[in-house]
């Protein structure tokens, strides 16, 4: 865990095209540029506002896995953490390493502790549960959880402009810096032409997504867990392309209650740049200007897909499954992860995929250690669009599992914390449907963890042991304002991203000739590029069939 700090700020959203638009015009302004290489600046300026406060957990690193039955090493495959002390830092940088192997659980001491800290320090550790109706504090403090979530459409007329708030995010998809100017266009393009088919399947789930009811209810366990844990904290949704988004949390939730300390937690257990990454670079525009915000005490914890709890409450969820089929011990463990574009890992140093995979492994190693030793396997669903995605695919999969003679398959989702219409349309409906024509005769899936109570009970503890590190923005001009960047993981992780960030990098390398992937993808970018010469045409002719269907004219 790494101490976190991030300098952001708010255009105030008045509406989704204000939000976007907004959310664009940072991007332009260097500091976070979107779409292209360069995004952050590399001459960091760290500040020291205030004495020492904090030695960082230190962790030792071992290159295998401990053998002793008596030690109690943590399992972590990925995002190791290595403590490392720059003298002028302003709470001290944690320098997250991605390693695989084993190391000792982080000892969190604090050195030196500050009167305000040593007050949060034992207010955490022994403080008796408030009455907190309104006002939440510790100490002096009044400390906020913000939940980070994709967010989904409510009803079927939102579908179209939530996947122009999806389309129109840079995260999601990349241009070349001379092309930035086509990102809302383009999204609009195709959030008009992909909304049918998302339409279809948000119908078949009822008439729109349940992700903000269910992000609502986590929240609401959310809050009374740490209650219960003596942590009276305020906890908050801020949802990335739908209500309630992530600057009306801010704007009239934190900003209006008054909020010292801030944890912010992605709802996502492993990090992507196209989930938690967004997510973040959006606080860091929000943050950046915005005198109370740059003020608040705040940290982030960037991914969580290793913690003890989660990876026990899915192992519950996933024994539970097993013992449903006829032969447990022959049933196939089906991981469907969501999938990313393979350039996001292979290009651009997303973790994604190491996580993802990290991830399994330690959910099968609990497993086997309840003596559920099953066969298992991951695999990566939903891809979008022309470009390849990580592999293998989902659907593939379920064919050859068949045509292998696998006859039970327990699918379990993997990326997400909440059903939503990628596990209740396409896995419930469509994959089993493949799954069952490919000769799979028994079908189950795993029910995502929503309020599973030892899954609420790890993120309670994950807030709480965060909170050592929550840090002070003490700065107070614009320019030192600007140079201002996460620390910790997630800084490490957003720069390895920015600074390999390439427009589009070519998926295939080969031409191959036929109806391969390969020219399905070099088809589909043949198409993408026919649609931006002609989205040129229009916007710099004010001709063409987008104005005459009337679809243009709405962006302005
Ligand atoms: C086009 C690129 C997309 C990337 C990259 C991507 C990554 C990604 N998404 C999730 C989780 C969810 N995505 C959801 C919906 C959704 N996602 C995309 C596209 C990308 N996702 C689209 C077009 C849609 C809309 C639905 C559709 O038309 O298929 C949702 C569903 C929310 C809901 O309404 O229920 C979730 C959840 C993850 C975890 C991820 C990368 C790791
Ligand atoms: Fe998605």
């Amino acid at each position: 865990m790494g101490v976190e700090i991030l300098a952001l700020s708010l255009t105030s959203p008045a509406s989704q095209w204000e939000r976007l638009s907004s959310s664009h015009q940072a991007s332009t302004r260097g500091v976070i540029e979107l779409g292209n290489v360069e995004v952050r600046p590399l001459n960091f300026k760290y500040h020291c506002p205030s004495p020492i406060k904090y030695q960082l957990p230190s962790c030792s690193i071992r290159a295998s896995r401990p053998t002793s039955k008596t030690q109690k090493s943590i399992p972590y495959f990925g995002a190791q953490k290595e403590a490392s002390r720059l003298s002028c830092h302003p709470k001290r940088v944690a320098v997250t390493r991605y390693i695989s192997g084993w190391l000792e659980p982080p000892s969190l001491i604090l050195k030196k502790p500050t009167e305000k800290n040593y007050v949060l320090r034992r207010a955490v550790a022994t403080s008796k549960t408030e009455d907190i109706a309104t006002t939440l504090a510790i100490g002096n403090e009044k400390v906020g959880v913000l939940l980070l979530n994709l967010g989904g459409p409510e009803t079927l007329e939102d579908v179209q402009p939530f996947l122009f708030n999806l389309f129109a995010d840079p995260d999601i998809i990349r241009l070349p810096r001379l092309f930035q100017f086509l990102q809302n266009p383009l999204a609009q393009f195709i959030s008009v032409l992909r909304a049918p088919k998302s339409k279809e399947g948000y119908a078949a789930i009822g008439g729109g997504s349940p992700l903000r009811r269910i992000t609502d209810a986590q929240a609401e366990e959310l809050r009374k867990s740490l209650c219960s844990k003596n942590v009276p904290a305020k906890v908050y949704v801020g949802m990335r392309y739908w209500h309630p988004f992530t600057e009306e949390a801010i704007e009239q939730v934190i900003k209006r209650d008054g909020i010292t300390m801030l944890v912010v937690l992605p709802l996502y257990p492993q990090f992507s740049i196209s989930t938690s990454g967004s997510s973040l670079r959006l606080l860091e525009n929000i943050f950046r200007e915005d005198e109370y915000l740059v003020n608040m005490q705040h940290t982030v914890i960037p991914s969580w897909y290793q913690r003890e709890g989660y990876i026990k409450a899915m192992a519950n969820l996933t024994e539970k499954e097993l013992e449903k089929f006829k032969c447990p011990e022959k049933v196939m463990i089906f991981f469907s992860a969501h999938g990313v574009p393979l350039a996001y890992v292979e290009e651009a140093g997303d973790p994604y995929k190491a996580e993802m995979e990290q991830c399994v492994e330690l959910i099968m190693q609990e497993l086997e250690k309840r003596g559920k030793p099953n066969r298992y396997t991951l695999a990566y669903q939903s891809r979008v669009g022309p470009v390849e995605w990580l592999k293998p695919y989902t659907d593939d999969t379920i064919v050859e599992l068949g045509q292998k003679g696998i006859k039970s398959l327990l699918a379990v989702p993997i990326s997400f914390v909440s059903e939503h219409i990628e596990t209740l349309e396409e896995i419930d409906v469509e994959y089993k449907e493949l799954a069952l024509k490919s000769g799979i005769e028994e079908w189950g899936r795993v029910p995502a963890l929503g309020c599973e109570p030892t899954f609420i009970s790890d993120l309670a503890d994950a807030v709480i042991e965060s909170l050592p590190y929550v840090g002070a923005m003490a700065v107070s001009n614009l320019e030192a304002r600007q140079s201002l960047v996460p620390l910790g993981s997630v800084e490490e992780l957003l720069a390895t991203y920015d600074s390999q960030r390439r427009s589009l990098p070519p998926p295939v390398t080969m031409w191959e000739w036929g109806w391969t992937k390969s020219a399905e993808t070099w088809n589909g970018r043949a198409a993408m590029l026919a649609v931006l010469v002609l989205l040129v045409w229009e916007v710099t002719t004010g001709e063409g069939f987008l104005h005459q269907w009337g679809i243009l004219p709405l962006m302005h």
